[in-house]
């Protein structure tokens, strides 16, 4: 497209001998307009589309520089040589100081380079109009990422920053132009804190681009401490040679924290902070490794809650939650910073002493745990009583490895549950057989209830007077179809254990209640039949409603079924449990203390329960013909004591005629043991009954 020139002159003579000379460009002509004054020059100006003037100072209505002044304040983009006699050229060369692009001596108007000399011009506007726009893209560009740029010389002086690099570094442009890199860039390794160089020092030395890197924390000029990720590249000249570098680096610090706070998540258990699995295997694999090269011995211990299930159960897993972090608290307070305390899922904690030179210090440890857990816990106003069991491993003998380690431990903590709970157990290595049966019965066990392996077995229970039968204990049997008949002492613990306690014991309830009733539609003589209650089961909170809707739906009558609770059941929580036997005395429900004398409860305690019946517990029958003149005592002073408190006493274990004979001699109401009947099945139990003595 041809060139737009203005032409401001008012000589006349002048103008044709430009336009011809424009005309003759060899290049193709220019698209020459006039104006003879400034204001016509401007107005024509105003309306764009001019790529140069050609300026004549000596106009009419502005003379001298004062015309080019307005003219160049108006369309300073617009290049403008100014025209200008041959001997006046100072005009010309202030016009040029004060931003003319040049001057035409009036004398060379007609000459050839006149065009070529304004194409120049228009060309070199453009060049330095294109440059000027990709100086400020570049500069706005700069200034609006978030990413901070500094560049250098090649000295690595410093000689541009942006705004982000401004406020990371907190040096401005203007302090920072001139100084040394390593002085505006004060960069320090993440990991050991060093100074290092900066990414611009190595690119500069190597002249070689520097890859991304994230390991650098940027100690700011208020000494403030920013993780950076940071990248540099060379920057060369027209020749390739190095002039200087470019750095570009960010604030990591969300990122960063973002990262520690997902390795912290990854590593730790949500609801009490503590380390988990995973970090517990790391810890337990790195104490392995010192105890390789020194003489300590790591040692882990196993914890689970006892009976935290039943609160879990019968309070919320709100109050659980808030138990397991005050437990969790209590633990940390026991070992040292050095150990690790763990959370293993649910109520069980796995912690590592690291530094333990004799498997004996950690007894010292366990002892200090097992008292902090005695204190009750408040929560939600609620004081609330937890133990734990505590299995106990020790590096090298009792496993290699952290997986080794835990397991054992996890073992030994069963038996600690075994022996009671509340203690702890060293491992030893017959322990595994008795986990492998545990484990084999309990899932066995899940399995027995759909496939309709359980029975009831029923043991009479005799007047020692008459010698008639007074009523049966139902006595649970496992028909497992590999093993045969299962006995309750195999399986009973493992049930309570694992909760199975529960479905097994409706299972119970159920069968018993409808096996009065067939016996009620057989014409057989109303006989009470005496159904064993776990802790777990009578803790239950809905245990009375499920008896309740059990004994409507068979149809029994209740004043037949009798349950038998163990002294520690009934004690362990004295209002709840008179509260719940008082529900069950009003439905028509009998109570019998099962094992009675083996508890050590409190006689003023037992004496609020509406207690129906004592049943001696076999140990003390059995001491009766023991020869000791004291053994027979015991059973004597129940006996005496059931009887001043209205309650019936029934002697179990009963296995000879001696014990029979003295309990009969000391008025005891009723006995039950091999002597009168094994446990039977239902339907000899019922020949029995119907003959009213057994057989
Ligand atoms: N929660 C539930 N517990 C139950 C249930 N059924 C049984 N059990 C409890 O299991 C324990 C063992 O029971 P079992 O093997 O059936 O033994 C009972 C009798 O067979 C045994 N017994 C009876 N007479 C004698 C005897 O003369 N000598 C002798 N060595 N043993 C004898 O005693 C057990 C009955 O005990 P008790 O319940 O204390 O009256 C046992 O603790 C059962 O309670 C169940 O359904 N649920």
């Amino acid at each position: 497209m041809a060139n737009r020139i203005l032409i401001i002159s008012a000589d006349e003579d002048d103008i044709p001998v430009l336009k011809r000379a424009l005309n003759s460009a060899r290049d193709g002509p220019f698209d020459v307009e006039t104006a003879s004054t400034l204001a016509a020059g401007m107005a024509r100006l105003e309306h764009g589309g001019i790529d140069a003037i050609l300026l004549d100072l000596m106009l009419p209505d502005s003379q001298g520089l004062a015309s080019f002044d307005r003219l160049y304040a108006t369309g300073r983009h617009t290049p403008i040589l100014t025209l200008c006699k041959l001997d006046d050229e100072d005009n010309a060369k202030e016009a040029v100081q004060r931003g003319a692009q040049g001057w035409l001596s009036k004398g060379y108007f007609d000459n050839y380079l006149v065009p070529q000399a304004l194409r120049n011009i228009i060309e070199r506007m453009k060049v330095e109009q294109g440059l000027y726009l990709a100086q400020e893209r570049a500069e706005i560009t700069l200034n609006s990422i978030g990413d901070a740029v500094i560049s250098t010389d090649m000295r690595g002086h410093v000689d541009y920053l942006n705004v982000a690099a401004e406020l990371l570094t907190g040096w401005s442009r203007e302090d920072a132009s001139g100084r040394p890199i390593a002085e505006v860039l004060n960069i320090v390794d993440s990991a050991t804190g060093k100074p290092m160089l900066s990414p611009v020092e190595h690119v500069l030395q190597s002249n070689l681009l520097q890859a991304l890197t994230g390991d650098a924390i940027l100690v700011g000029r208020d000494d403030k401490h920013v993780p950076i990720e940071d990248s540099a590249a060379p920057i060369h000249d027209w020749d390739g040679h190095l002039v200087g570098a470019v750095m570009v680096f960010r604030d990591i610090s969300a990122t960063v924290a973002l990262t520690s706070k997902m390795r912290h998540q990854a590593h730790h258990d949500f609801l009490t902070n503590l380390p988990n699995r995973v970090l517990l295997n790391d810890r337990i694999t790195q104490a392995i490794a010192l105890a390789r090269r020194s003489r300590v011995r790591p040692v882990v211990l196993f914890l689970d809650l006892d009976k935290f299930k039943h609160i879990n159960d019968s309070l919320g897993h709100a109050v659980g939650d808030r138990l397991l972090q005050g437990v969790s608290e209590r633990l940390r307070n026991c070992v040292r910073t050095s150990d690790t305390v763990s959370r293993h899922g649910g109520d069980e904690f796995v912690i590592l002493l690291a530094n333990e030179h004799r498997a004996e210090d950690a007894m010292v440890t366990a002892d200090k745990i097992l008292l902090a857990l005695s204190t009750p816990f408040m929560v939600d106003g609620q004081e609330l009583h937890t133990s734990t069991s505590i299995g106990i491993s020790v590096f090298p003998l009792d496993g290699m490895d952290a997986a080794a380690l835990i397991k054992n431990a996890d073992t030994a903590m069963y038996h600690a549950k075994e022996r009671g709970r509340n203690n702890y157990q060293f491992f030893r290595h017959d322990m595994n057989t008795r986990a492998v049966e545990r484990q084999l019965v309990e899932s066995n066990l899940r399995r027995a209830l759909e496939h309709g392996e359980f029975t009831l077995h029923y043991q009479p229970k005799v007047n020692l007077e008459s010698g008639r039968i007074t009523g049966v204990e139902a006595l649970l049997r496992w028909q497992h179809p590999d093993w045969g008949l299962v006995l309750p002492e195999r399986f009973i613990a493992i049930a309570e254990e694992c909760g199975l306690i529960v479905p097994i014991g409706n299972w119970v309830l159920r069968a018993a209640c409808m096996q009065a009733v067939r016996w009620r539609d057989a014409g057989i003589a109303a006989a009470s039949i005496a159904v064993n209650v776990s802790a777990l089961e009578f803790r239950h909170r809905d245990f009375f409603d499920r008896l309740l809707a059990i004994v409507t739906e068979t149809g029994a009558d209740p004043a037949c079924l009798q349950l038998e609770l163990t002294e520690s059941v009934l004690m362990r929580d004295v209002a709840t449990s008179a509260a719940l036997l008082a529900k069950l005395k009003a439905m028509g429900v009998q109570i019998a203390v099962d094992d009675f004398g083996t508890g050590y409860s409190s006689l003023s305690y037992l004496n609020q329960f509406p207690i129906d019946v004592l049943k001696i517990d076999q140990s003390f029958v059995k001491a009766i013909d023991g020869g000791m003149k004291s053994n027979g005592a015991i059973v004597g002073a129940v006996i005496s004591m059931g009887r001043n408190l209205h309650q019936q006493v029934i002697a179990e274990g009963v296995e000879d005629e001696a014990q029979f004979a003295f309990l009969k001699a000391h008025k005891c109401n009723e006995g039950q043991g091999y002597w009168f009947s094994r446990p039977v099945e239902a339907m000899q139990m019922q020949a029995m009954l119907r003959a009213g003595v057994c057989a």
